[in-house]
């Protein structure tokens, strides 16, 4: 596989590469064993790999092309119940009840185990496996802070959505750290494994079972959402329109007729017809997708509209004020607004534009509204 100059981007960018973003980009491609890097056009700075790319190796495993929240990703589902049911009042229950059904931090109550499949295939370390017992049991069906959301939408028929956004909350961190302590360098601070030795197998082993628990962790809120809007509205879950999208991840795939390990940090797999979610902010659209299966992209697309002020730079430049009128239309806990600052859509980049830079990475199947934002803050 031949890498892509980091100029060659380009076409599918939305603002020009910042040069911190372009030197850890470079920095990316010159790793031992990296053969190709595509950039999506949500790209933006992040600690040891940059958010928004995808990056192809062989003969090596690099946990920073992933990052700690191993499988964060979105779920989305039809409900079978137009979006002009919820109203003022309707809409307050759904929030409080979400507040009780899909906590923040942990579940309350007495801690259930695992499902089975997450029994099933042990971790590689007993403290590992401890912590699963533990902080997972405890975390599966909870949200987590920052941008993660819960949120009900309305497609172009008015039919109401739900969105998540969790990944493996705990455990992903957990596991990024276990692996990462003893990791050699593999070129200027980037750390690598061999997948084929002790150490890169148990990465691989604990960073797909990080990709499972993230996405019981999003099926477990869904149903939880499932239930509240059941007595709030009446309102079943279309379990056959369920369309789940990570775009944090390494896995083996085959490209150029090659087997490489693909790692995605911030970037969804988008091969030729390959569902996938495109959330855009709380105020904004969001989209479902289909991948175009573009290779000079690696077969991927963008996660999101990505970030266009830093959290700090937000706080200081979007007032509470700003923060209502973009949001103007969306039901929140309007008591937690102040926490939400550095949320609001204008912290993001436009996900229109974004859309029109990625049309040869994927297409449009659906746009969707914004109506109920639930977000721990
Ligand atoms: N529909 C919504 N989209 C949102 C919201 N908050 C953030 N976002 C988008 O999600 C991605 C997630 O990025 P990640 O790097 O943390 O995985 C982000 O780029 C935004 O475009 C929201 O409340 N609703
Ligand atoms: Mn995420």
């Amino acid at each position: 596989m031949k890498p892509t100059p980091v100029e060659d981007y380009a076409g599918w960018l939305v603002d020009p590469l910042t040069p911190e973003a372009a030197r850890s980009i470079n920095r990316l491609q010159r790793a031992d064993g990296v053969c190709a890097v595509a950039v999506m056009p949500d790209v933006h700075l992040s600690t040891g790999v940059c958010v928004g790319v995808a990056a192809a190796a062989c003969g090596v495993v690099l946990p920073q092309a992933v990052g700690g929240d191993i499988g964060c990703g979105m779920a989305a589902v039809a409900f079978d119940a137009p979006a002009t049911a919820l109203d003022e009042r309707s809409a307050a229950r759904v929030l409080a009840a979400c507040y009780e059904a899909v906590p923040a931090a942990r579940r309350r109550g007495p801690a259930e185990p695992l499902p089975e499949p997450l029994r099933a295939a042990p971790l590689s370390d007993p403290a590992l496996q401890k912590l699963a017992r533990r902080d997972g049991a405890v975390q599966l069906g909870t949200l987590g802070r920052g941008n993660h959301f819960l949120e009900l939408q309305a497609d172009q028929e008015d039919r109401l959505w739900a969105m998540v956004h969790s990944g493996s909350r705990a455990m992903g961190q957990a596991v990024f750290r276990r692996h990462t302590e003893h990791a050699p360098v593999v070129g200027e601070g980037l750390l690598g494994l061999a997948p084929d030795d002790a150490a890169g197998r148990a990465y691989l082993n604990d960073a797909q079972w990080c990709a499972r628990y993230a996405q019981e962790n999003r099926l477990a809120m869904l149903r939880a959402l499932e239930g509240v809007l059941r007595r709030v509205l009446g309102a079943r879950a279309d379990w056959g329109s369920l369309i789940h999208s990570d775009h944090n991840h390494v896995r083996l795939e085959a490209h150029d007729g090659q087997e490489v390990w693909m790692h995605r940090k911030g970037a969804q797999s988008a091969g030729g017809g390959e569902p996938g979610v495109v959330p855009g902010s709380m105020g904004t659209a969001s989209f479902h997708t289909e991948g175009r299966g573009c290779a000079a992209a690696l077969n991927s697309c963008s996660h999101g509209a990505g970030r266009r002020l830093s959290r700090t730079d937000a706080r200081r430049a979007i007032s509470r004020r700003a923060f209502e009128q973009q949001i103007d239309r969306v039901w929140i806990d309007r008591r937690r607004a102040d926490r939400l600052l550095d949320e609001a859509p204008a912290a993001y980049k436009d996900i229109r534009q974004v859309m029109r830079a990625q049309r040869e990475l994927c297409r449009v199947v659906r746009e969707l509204r914004p109506v109920l934002n639930y977000k721990a803050g």
